[in-house]
């Protein structure tokens, strides 16, 4: 593991009109690592994800991407610089092929990166193969999520940005999705996943960070996270 984390979110203020939504929120995500952002509906995740891609206006503090700044410049660019954001509305090309969604999506990574192609995205994401010539738009949800991660895998981003990931899913789909993810992990990938469903992040996380009312409450391993009962219990509980 390397010592400079990938990402590094330091003291984020974000508001919305005049109400206050982030309060300082700071992490860190380091090369290989799967960290889960969890918190209950409404706790500043999705909020996080978007004022780390410039998406939501920060007012203070800092996004560095492996050193380098990137709060302050435009979603695009920062998308450019490494980020790649899947949203929680997926964002495929509706009226396009699986297989032409991952052409689109294809780039080098910000150091010239081209680690992903389409034939080993299909490696990893064996289920997408067979749905190659199928438009994207007629895909069932849970398709069309492996599809998001995968078109956003082929940018080759330092950082991979998922927002609720299992949101709006049955349940077999969400293993399934779970299960793409576990083997992601296994990649090398480095990846933060926000989510409300903490059982889902359970099995194929690294590392968890807590947020609550705007604000980082809590930070560890995963396992660390399993044996804290008071803080799964006080923040986590639906
Ligand atoms: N565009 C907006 N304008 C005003 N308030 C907003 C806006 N978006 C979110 N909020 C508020 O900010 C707070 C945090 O919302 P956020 O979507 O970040 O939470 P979350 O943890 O991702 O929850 P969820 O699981 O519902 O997505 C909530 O109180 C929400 O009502």
């Amino acid at each position: 593991m390397s010592a400079q984390p990938v990402v590094q979110v330091e003291d984020l203020d974000v508001y919305y009109g005049t109400s206050q939504i982030l309060f300082g929120v700071g992490l860190s995500v380091r090369q290989g690592e799967t960290m889960a952002l969890l918190g209950r509906n409404g706790a500043g995740k999705s909020t996080t994800m978007k004022a780390i891609m410039g998406l939501a206006p920060a007012r203070r503090g800092k996004v560095t991407l492996r050193g380098r700044q990137v709060s302050g410049m435009k979603p695009h660019h920062i998308a450019r610089a490494g980020l790649g954001f899947v949203p929680e509305d997926r964002q495929i090309f509706p009226e396009h092929t699986v297989e032409d969604n991952l052409v689109i999506g294809q780039k080098k990574g910000p150091d010239g990166e081209d680690e992903w192609s389409i034939r080993r995205v299909y490696d990893v994401f064996p289920l997408l193969e067979p749905l190659r010539n199928r438009i994207a738009g007629r895909l069932s949800g849970g398709e069309q999520q492996m599809l998001a991660i995968a078109r956003t895998l082929m940018g080759n981003p330092a950082l991979l940005l998922l927002d609720e990931p299992s949101e709006g899913l049955a349940p077999i789909i969400v293993q399934r999705i779970g299960e793409l993810l576990r083997q992601l992990r296994g990649t090398g990938a480095t990846v933060l996943i926000a989510e409300q469903n903490m059982h889902f992040c359970l099995g194929l996380a690294s590392h968890a960070t807590v947020i609550d009312k705007g604000q980082i409450v809590y930070t560890s391993s995963i396992e660390e996270l399993k044996a804290n009962d008071n803080i799964r219990q006080r923040y986590l509980a639906l």
